[in-house]
C-alpha cells in the first residue's frame, strides 16, 4: 500500500488537477492519497480573515475569488453530468459556510484562535472532495475523525498513540483509492477543528503511512525531488538522488519547504522510505529518502537557510562555571513556547547565543530579562542583547563525519568574499554545520557555498568591466571568443555582470549575452556615473568577483578602495592608481591583502609583456632589484622609429594617435607623464618608495606646449618640425636613434630622450615595442631583457585577461 500526497502546487491548476488523475490512477495497488488545499487558499482564507476582522470590506472582493476559483476547477476538471452536480451542491454548500462565518467575523471585528482553524480547513474540505470525484473510485475520508491533537503551550501537537488506532480503525478495510483532506484535524477533548501547522499535509501523510505500514511515502510537488539548494535563490541547484532521514530532517528544518519537518519522524520510526517525486514532471527519478543513503559522492548533500533570525546573547562573567544556566534559559523559553534553532555558547562559559525568530525575538528577551533579574542587578550578567535582521544557513550531509577540512573548506570560502559569520555551531554528530550572518547576506553566502561545494567543476568568475574603448571592447571580445572553451576544458565560467561606459551601464546577476551587447548597453542600460557603479556593484553583493577597469579615468581609480574593501578583486589597465601618491598605492595593496582579493595592473608596464609578474617573481623568490633601464612608451618608440624626411614630428605624433597607441591626450605621452607613472609603478613593485615628483623629467618638447587646450597644441605642434628633422638629420650621420628612456638606479628615478649607438640593446627596438632590462643581485653581468609589443588594444586586453585568469586560479 502506498501513500502519496499532492501539495497545493500540485492541486493548483487545471493541468496538475489532470496529472494527479493520471498518476493516482496508473498505480497498480492500494493508495491513500492527502492532498493540500488549492496552492495559494490557504494564505487567501488567511488573509480574507484579518481583513474582514478589521472591518475591510475588500474581504467580500477576496471571497469571490476563492468562490471563483473552486467552482471554475469543478466546471474545468469534472465532466457535466450528475457526479458534478453532486459535487457543485457539496462545494457551494462549504462555500456558503465560509460566507458566513466571514460577514460574522466583519460584523463583530473579532477573530479567535478558534474560528481561524475552522476558516484556513475549508481549503483541504474543499480540494480533498474535488480531487475525490476527480479521481475514479476514490472513497473521501474525513480527517478531522482520525487525526486527533492536544493542547500543549498553547500550541496544538499531535496525539500520536490516538491518532494511530483511530487510523488503523478507519483503515481496517483499505480501498483501492482513498482521498483524505492534509492538515486538518481535530481537538481530542473538545472536537474543534484544528490543524497540524503550514505544510501540515506532509505530516498528516507521513502519519498515516506509518500507522499503517504502507510500502512508501511519496510526495509530490513542483520540484524534481530535494534539491542542493532552495531553487528560487538559486538557478545552479541540482536534485538530490538519496537522502537519509537524518539529512532529510536537517534539511528541511532548516528552511527546505519541500517537506514539512515533522513529516521524516514518524516514516523513519517505521523505516518507510519517502520518494519526493515532480507532478508537473513524473519520469524524473525524484529523491529517495531512507535509512541508509548513498554517502559516496559529495562531503555534503544540501544547503538550507532561514531568513528570519534574531540572535539573542547573554554575556556575563558570573555564567563562569555556574551550574543550571543553559537549564534556566531552556526552561525558560519552553515554557514561553519559544523555539531556539542555534545554540552557540563559547567554551569560556562567558557567553551564550542562541538563534530565534524574529518575531519571538522581544518575548525572549523579556522572559530572560525576567528569570535573570536578580544576576542583572547584581552585575553579573549584562541585560539580553537582540540583533536582528540576520539569516542562518546550515550546510548539511553525513559525510562530513571524520571528513577533515569541511569546515575549513566553509568559513575560508566565505571569509574570501567578505562574509562576515556572526555565530556558529555545529553538533558533535557533525551532521550540520549552521551559522548566522546578516540577512542581505543571504543569497551571496548561498551562492557561494553552493558554488565551492557542489559546482566545484564550475568555478565562476563574476566580471564587471568598465570601459569599452579600444582595449575593454578587445577584451570583451577575447572572453567571448575563449568562455565556451574555458568551461569545457578548464571548468570556468567567465561571467560578466557588468559593462558600463562613461554615459551607460547594465548589470544582470545571470551573465550579459556577449553576442550584441553594445546595442543592448545603449538600449537598455541606465545612466552611468561613478556613484551608480559604486551602488550597484556594491549592492549586488555578487562572490568571485573582478572589477577590471578599462579606463583611464581618476575617478573610476578611486572606486578601487572601496571595491577591495568590499572582497571584490581589482584589475586595472588604468594607470592612475597604482601610480598615484604611494600612500594610496600602498593601502590598496594593504586592503588587497587584508581582504584576500587581488589588486592586479600588470598592463599598466609593457601592456601584455609579464613585467610586473616577473618583478615580483624575482623578489619573492629572495632577489633584489638593482636598477631598472626601460623604453617603456610605445607611442614614443612609435614615434622616433616614425620620424624620417618625409614624416615630420607632428604627424608622427598625429599618427600615434591615429592608430591608437597613444592615450586618447597625447600630450601624456609626450610630457613623458606615462613614462614616469610607469617607472614609478615598476619601481615600488621592486620594492622602492618612489613617488611622480621624485623622477627626473629631461623633455624634449617644450613645456609651454603643454598649456592650454589639446586643439591649441595640435595647432603648435608644427612649429617644432624644423627644428626636430635638423637634429634627426644629424642623428642619422652619426649612425644613432633617439629612443625615450625611463631609468631607476640607487633609489632615484629618471626619464630622458637618449641618443643611443648601434651597440646599445635598445637600439634595434623596433615599432611601438618596450624593452625593460632588470639589473638584479642574481642577474647582474647580464641582465634580464623583457622586449616585445609594448602597446594596442589586443595585447593589452590580452594582458588584461591574464589577470583575470590568475585570480581564477587555474
Ligand atoms: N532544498 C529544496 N529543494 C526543493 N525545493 C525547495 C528547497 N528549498 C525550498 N524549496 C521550495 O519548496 C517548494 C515546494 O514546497 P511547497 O511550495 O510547500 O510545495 P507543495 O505545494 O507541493 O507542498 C519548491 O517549489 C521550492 O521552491
Ligand atoms: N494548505 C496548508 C497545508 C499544506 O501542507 O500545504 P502545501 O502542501 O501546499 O505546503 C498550507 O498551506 O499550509
Amino acid at each position: 500500500m502506498k501513500v502519496l500526497k499532492f501539495g497545493g502546487t500540485s492541486v493548483g491548476s487545471v493541468n496538475s488537477m489532470l496529472n494527479v488523475k493520471k498518476i493516482v490512477e496508473a498505480i497498480d495497488d492500494k493508495v491513500i492519497v492527502v492532498v493540500s488545499a488549492l496552492g495559494g487558499i490557504t494564505d487567501k482564507l488567511i488573509k480574507t480573515s484579518n481583513m474582514a476582522a478589521s472591518g475591510d470590506s475588500g474581504y467580500e472582493k477576496e471571497m469571490k475569488e476563492i468562490v471563483n476559483r473552486h467552482i471554475e476547477m469543478v466546471y474545468t476538471v469534472i465532466p457535466a453530468g450528475e457526479k458534478r452536480e453532486l459535487l457543485l451542491d457539496c462545494v457551494n454548500e462549504l462555500l456558503s459556510e465560509l460566507k458566513d462565518i466571514f460577514q460574522g467575523i466583519y460584523l463583530i471585528r473579532d477573530l479567535s484562535p478558534k474560528t481561524s482553524s475552522t476558516i484556513v480547513s475549508y481549503g483541504e474540505r474543499l480540494s480533498s472532495i474535488i480531487v475525490a470525484t476527480l479521481i475514479d473510485g476514490a472513497q473521501w475520508f474525513d480527517s478531522r475523525l482520525f487525526i486527533k491533537t492536544e493542547k500543549k503551550h498553547n500550541k496544538h501537537i499531535l496525539d500520536s498513540e490516538l491518532t494511530n488506532r483511530l487510523v488503523r480503525e478507519t483503515f481496517r478495510e483499505i480501498p483501492r483509492v482513498s482521498l483524505v483532506p492534509g492538515f486538518i484535524s481535530s481537538d481530542k477533548d473538545t472536537g474543534e477543528v484544528t490543524n497540524l501547522g503550514r505544510g501540515g499535509s506532509d505530516y498528516t501523510a507521513s502519519i498515516i503511512a506509518a500507522a499503517l505500514d504502507a510500502d512508501v511515502l511519496e510526495i509530490w510537488t513542483d520540484v524534481d525531488g530535494f534539491m542542493t539548494a532552495d531553487p528560487r535563490v538559486i538557478s545552479t541547484a541540482y536534485p538530490i538522488t538519496e537522502l537519509s532521514y537524518v539529512e532529510a530532517m536537517e534539511l528541511c528544518n532548516f528552511g527546505a519547504k519541500v517537506v514539512y519537518p515533522p513529516t521524516i519522524y514518524p516514516v523513519c520510526h517505521k523505516n518507510i522510505p519517502i520518494l519526493i517525486k515532480n507532478t508537473f514532471n513524473p519520469d524524473a527519478p525524484g529523491t529517495i529518502v531512507k535509512q541508509e543513503a548513498d554517502h559516496s559522492s559529495k562531503a555534503i548533500k544540501g544547503i538550507s537557510s532561514i531568513n528570519d533570525t534574531c540572535l539573542i546573547t547573554m554575556t556575563g562573567l558570573g555564567m563562569v562555571g555556574v551550574i543550571g544556566v543553559n537549564y534556566r534559559i531552556f526552561k525558560t523559553l519552553a515554557e514561553n513556547g519559544i523555539s531556539v534553532f542555534l545554540v552557540s555558547q563559547a567554551s569560556s562559559e562567558n557567553s551564550t547565543s542562541i538563534g530565534v525568530r524574529n518575531e519571538d525575538a522581544a518575548l525572549a528577551c523579556k522572559v530572560l530579562d525576567e528569570e535573570f533579574a536578580k544576576e542583572i542587578e547584581m552585575g553579573e550578567i549584562s541585560p539580553m542583547k537582540a540583533e536582528g535582521g540576520l539569516a542562518t544557513v546550515a550546510i548539511v550531509g553525513e559525510n562530513m563525519k571524520h571528513t577533515p577540512g569541511i569546515a575549513g573548506k566553509l568559513f575560508g570560502t566565505l571569509g574570501r568574499n567578505g562574509i562576515n559569520v556572526i555565530a556558529c555551531a555545529q553538533g558533535a554528530s557533525e551532521t550540520n554545520i549552521s551559522f548566522v550572518v546578516e540577512g542581505g547576506s543571504l543569497r551571496k553566502t548561498l551562492n557561494v557555498i553552493h558554488d565551492s561545494f557542489f559546482l566545484s567543476e564550475y568555478q565562476v568568475l563574476n566580471l564587471f568591466i568598465c570601459g569599452i574603448g579600444t582595449v575593454g571592447h578587445s577584451l570583451i571580445d577575447q572572453i567571448h571568443s575563449q568562455q565556451e572553451r574555458l568551461k569545457q576544458e578548464r571548468g570556468l565560467n567567465l561571467k560578466i555582470v557588468g559593462i558600463a561606459n562613461g554615459h551607460k551601464a547594465m548589470f544582470t546577476r545571470a551573465g550579459i549575452d556577449l553576442t550584441n551587447y553594445r546595442e543592448e548597453l545603449e538600449e537598455k542600460g541606465m545612466p552611468s556615473s561613478t556613484q551608480v557603479l559604486h551602488d550597484e556593484i556594491i549592492g549586488m553583493n555578487i562572490f568571485n568577483s573582478v572589477f577590471v577597469d578599462c579606463t583611464a579615468s581618476e575617478e573610476i581609480a578611486s572606486l578601487y578602495k572601496d571595491f577591495l574593501g568590499h572582497n571584490i578583486s581589482v584589475v586595472a589597465a588604468n594607470k592612475i592608481a597604482a601610480s598615484s601618491d604611494y600612500e594610496i598605492y600602498a593601502e590598496l595593496k594593504r586592503i588587497a591583502r587584508h581582504r584576500g582579493v587581488k589588486f592586479l595592473f600588470e598592463t599598466n608596464v609593457g601592456a601584455g609583456l609579464p613585467v610586473i609578474n616577473t618583478i615580483n617573481d624575482l623578489i619573492n623568490s629572495g632577489d633584489k632589484i638593482l636598477k631598472i633601464e626601460a623604453v617603456l612608451s610605445g607611442t614614443l618608440n612609435y614615434i622616433f622609429n616614425e620620424i624620417s624626411a618625409d614624416v615630420p614630428l607632428s604627424q608622427t605624433i598625429r599618427n600615434a594617435k591615429e592608430q591608437g597607441y597613444s592615450e586618447p591626450d597625447p600630450r601624456i605621452d609626450l610630457s613623458g607623464t606615462d613614462v614616469v607613472r610607469k617607472l614609478v609603478i615598476l619601481a615600488r613593485e621592486a620594492g622602492y618608495c618612489l613617488n611622480q615628483e621624485d623622477v627626473e623629467k629631461h623633455l624634449f618638447i617644450p613645456d609651454s606646449f603643454f598649456e592650454g587646450s589639446l586643439d591649441d597644441f595640435w595647432r603648435k605642434i608644427p612649429s617644432l618640425d624644423a627644428d626636430f628633422e635638423a637634429r634627426r638629420k644629424v642623428l642619422e650621420r652619426e649612425g644613432k636613434r633617439w629612443r625615450f628612456v625611463a631609468r631607476f638606479e640607487g633609489g632615484k628615478g629618471v626619464v630622458e630622450l637618449v641618443e643611443v649607438d648601434r651597440h646599445h640593446p635598445f637600439y634595434e627596438l623596433a615599432g611601438s615595442n618596450n624593452i625593460i632590462l632588470l639589473t638584479t643581485e642574481r642577474y647582474n653581468e647580464y641582465p634580464m631583457l623583457i622586449q616585445g609589443y609594448g602597446a594596442g588594444a589586443s595585447v593589452t586586453a590580452a594582458g588584461v585577461f591574464a589577470d583575470i585568469m590568475s585570480i581564477a586560479n587555474i
